[in-house]
């Protein structure tokens, strides 16, 4: 009988998994309409530069920290808030296009603690924002 099954998706194991994961995430971003507009029309992001910072931040929360991620992620959403309204439906629009890209490319240990990781810092980031009273309620 033919195996009409999808492939069998491995857990999150190295960096390069992280830029696979990246890179096909940012590109759903990039053309959501409810997001897209806020990385390339307002913040007018440098993907070259952003895309390996992002990758650091993941791989320092899920492959051990290599010291190699020293940004400021609550900073650099604040930032962006107080240059176009931000909302829950943004984070709700983020975790959403964030939990397809993962369970399409991956399943295990990993891939769930990327899923939590990033809806617990998603809860914070907006508990932050609403508390300098920079979250807009919709
Ligand atoms: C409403 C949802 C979100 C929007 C619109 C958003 C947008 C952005 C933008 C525009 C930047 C700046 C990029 C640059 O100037 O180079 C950024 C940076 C970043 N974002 Fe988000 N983001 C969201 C949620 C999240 C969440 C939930 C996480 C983590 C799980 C996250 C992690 C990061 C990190 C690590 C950076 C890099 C900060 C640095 O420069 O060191 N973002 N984000």
């Amino acid at each position: 009988m033919t195996d009409t099954t999808a492939p069998v998706l491995h857990d999150i194991d190295t960096k390069a998994d992280i830029a696979y994961l990246l890179d096909r995430f940012y590109e759903r971003v990039r053309q959501d309409p409810d997001l897209g507009y806020i990385f390339d029309g307002v913040a007018h992001v440098n993907w070259p530069d952003h895309l390996p910072r992002i990758n650091a931040f993941w791989t320092n929360l899920l492959l051990g920290g290599d010291g190699s991620y020293q940004g400021n992620p609550m900073r650099a959403h604040v930032d962006l808030a107080r240059k176009t309204p931000i909302t829950p439906a943004h984070f709700d629009r983020w975790l959403a296009l964030f939990t397809q890209t993962l369970t399409d490319c991956f399943a295990g240990e990993r891939a769930r603690e990327a899923l939590l990781r990033a809806q617990s810092i998603a809860a914070v980031m907006q508990s932050r924002l609403y508390s300098a009273g920079l979250l807009e309620t919709d």
